[in-house]
């Protein structure tokens, strides 16, 4: 049986598709980046749980989340609130973002941007770059060793910093020693279901060259503290924000209890 999974990849086959076809020029934007933004240094110097804070719309799982927020107003407020990085969902179709959402970010905002999307092909990554992100998200769950691996290293030459996404042990073994970050997915992305214990025994089994992220489903701030306490540094979250009517005040709000 087909998963969502299965739809969003087989739809961003046409969309990369569609993107050769409009034969984009990234290499100048990529040229004039500029590579202050490192997410890896401050993570580590900061002492306390770092908040990645999403803006995303809608999802599969949850559908329409937040149709009236603006993405430069809300992540000018999660500034505020002390998160270590932004997110922000370029996907249309299932999570109606954009890149544009990204570029018109970018200059509002000093915070590191990750592009959240399904990266399946190089271009993508470029794109990523000439839009303003400074790391991207690699699933592996979507993407053999070696496109992990080749991905990567792409990614790092053009100044990108690389978040390996992974769900169980099979996946982890996809990851290579230059990716900078490593998630681990609260959520199954096939059945949706949240297991922060799953998490926890994977974490036992990471490098501790990489900088470990819990991702998703996080919404308790005792939770957030005690996966930073075993030893989770980065904690990506979306839904407890952006349901919200003020996102950038959920995040201001959630993070004063962090320690
Ligand atoms: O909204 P949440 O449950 O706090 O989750 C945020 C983030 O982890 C989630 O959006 C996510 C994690 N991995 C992904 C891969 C694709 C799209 C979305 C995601």
């Amino acid at each position: 049986m087909k998963t969502i999974l299965d739809n969003i990849v087989n739809n961003k086959k046409r969309e990369v598709a569609e993107l050769y076809r409009s034969n984009p020029h990234f290499e100048k934007a990529i040229q004039e980046r500029s590579f202050d933004r490192s997410i890896v240094q401050h993570i580590e110097n900061i002492h306390k749980p770092g908040v990645i804070a999403e803006f995303k719309r809608q999802s599969p799982s949850k559908g329409v989340i937040n149709s009236q927020s603006n993405p430069i107003d809300v992540i000018q407020k999660y500034e505020k609130a002390g998160a270590i990085a932004t997110s922000v969902l370029t996907d249309h179709r299932f999570f109606g973002g954009s890149i544009s959402d990204l570029t018109q970010v970018r200059p509002h905002t000093n915070l590191p941007i990750l592009r959240k999307d399904f990266i399946i092909d190089k271009l993508q990554i470029d794109e990523a770059a000439a839009s303003g992100a400074d790391i991207i998200l690699l699933i592996a769950s979507i993407l053999t060793e070696k496109e992990v691996f080749d991905f990567t290293m792409h990614a790092k030459t053009i100044g990108l910093n690389v978040l390996l996404e992974v769900h169980d042990e099979i996946e982890l073994q996809k990851a290579c020693s230059e990716i900078d970050l490593l998630g681990i997915n609260n959520r199954d992305l096939k059945s949706f279901t949240i297991d922060y214990d799953r998490s926890l025994r994977l974490l036992d089994k990471i490098d501790n060259t990489f900088i470990p992220i819990s991702e998703s489903g996080l919404s308790c701030s005792s939770i957030v503290n005690d996966l930073y306490q075993a030893g989770f540094k980065g904690f990506l979250m979306g839904e407890k924000f952006m349901k919200e009517e003020d996102p950038g005040e959920a995040c201001i709000q959630f993070t004063r209890k962090l320690k």
